[in-house]
């Protein structure tokens, strides 16, 4: 049976007095893109650099492709795996192209291939300028370049988006998604959660080191059991209204002039929308999804 690419087994992490990961389990399959949400502190970083083998584990086990990391197995499946950090530092006085080949060669992969990766980036226009030059966001093209250096199995992106503006995220997750249709296994951490919740198949809610909660961006919704809203648009009176939908058990219900603001449980929107249809005059409907920052922020409260 193939293992799945990453197996973290109730895993602890002490820095001296503070409990940084707190018994976190959970697995990534081959080709998944896993995205890693939680406040500031909540321990992201630390599980990152932990699955790297740059830091050892407290207590628990981690393994990738089966291989226990930091195991002597590990240091060749060390070299599928690109990481791109929270701060990646660069030499000011290289270039793009020399910062990438001087990577390659730690990395001991072929530097003929670095000037491919910055032209998949986007940077091969300024391959030979020199990075004190660059944009907050072409540092971060050149911190990703990095990490796509060896062709990579596995990535682990820390806050790649930062500093990119949105066409630059666009085509970040262009690349990702090439990757992934390529079989490329990704674990990304981002703070811009409308951003990153279109484009994971399932999250992992981190809160003080703990995992609260794993699983796609609609199972968490539907754990969280948080209202959505329906807006509509309508020439009814508001006791039309009122009227239609009584004896359902609404979280809001908000009518100003023609704007009416309904919040409903999930399991009741069919009830609510087939009520509503049934006014004459309704111009518009609009239902919104609780978004992940609901979500997350729903998982914040929770002790
Ligand atoms: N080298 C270190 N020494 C001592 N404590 C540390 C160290 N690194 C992290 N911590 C602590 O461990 C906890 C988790 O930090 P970590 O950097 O993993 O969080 P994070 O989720 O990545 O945060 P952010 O979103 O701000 O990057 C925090 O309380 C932090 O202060």
């Amino acid at each position: 049976m193939k293992h799945p690419v990453i197996e973290v087994s109730d895993v602890y992490r002490y820095y001296g007095e503070v409990l940084a990961v707190d018994g976190v389990s959970f697995s990534v399959r081959r080709g998944e893109t896993l995205g890693l949400i939680g406040h500031n502190g909540a321990g992201k970083s630390t599980l990152f650099k932990m699955m790297l083998g740059l830091i050892p584990v407290s207590a628990g086990e981690i393994r990738i492709n089966g291989e226990p990391v930091r195991g002597s197995g590990f240091r060749e499946l060390r070299r599928t795996i690109g990481y791109l950090p929270e701060n990646v530092v660069f030499y000011d006085n290289l270039t793009g192209l020399e910062t990438l080949q001087f990577f390659a060669a730690l990395k001991n992969c072929d530097k003929r291939d670095c000037l491919a990766v910055l032209e998949k980036v986007g940077l091969s226009h300024a391959a030979t300028r020199r990075v004190d030059g660059y944009s907050k966001g072409m540092r971060q093209r050149l911190g990703f370049a990095q990490a796509l250096l060896g062709k990579p199995r596995l990535l682990f992106l820390d806050e790649p988006t930062s500093g990119l503006d949105p066409e630059g995220i666009r085509e970040f997750y262009r690349i990702l998604h090439e990757l992934n249709a390529d079989g490329v296994t990704v674990v990304i951490t981002s703070h811009i959660l409308s951003e990153i919740q279109e484009r994971v198949e399932r999250l992992a809610v981190i809160k003080s080191g703990k995992l609260q909660a794993l699983g796609t961006v609609q199972e968490l919704r539907e754990a969280v059991d948080l209202p959505l809203a329906i807006h509509l648009i309508l020439r009814e009176t508001a006791e039309a209204v009122r009227t239609a939908l009584q004896g359902v058990a609404l979280v809001k219900l908000e009518i100003a002039g023609q704007n009416v603001v309904i919040e409903c449980h999930r399991t009741d929107k069919m009830d609510v929308l087939r009520r509503l249809g049934m006014l004459a005059e309704v111009d518009d409907i609009v239902v919104r999804e609780p978004t992940l920052e609901d979500v997350f922020l729903g998982y914040a409260r929770e002790s």
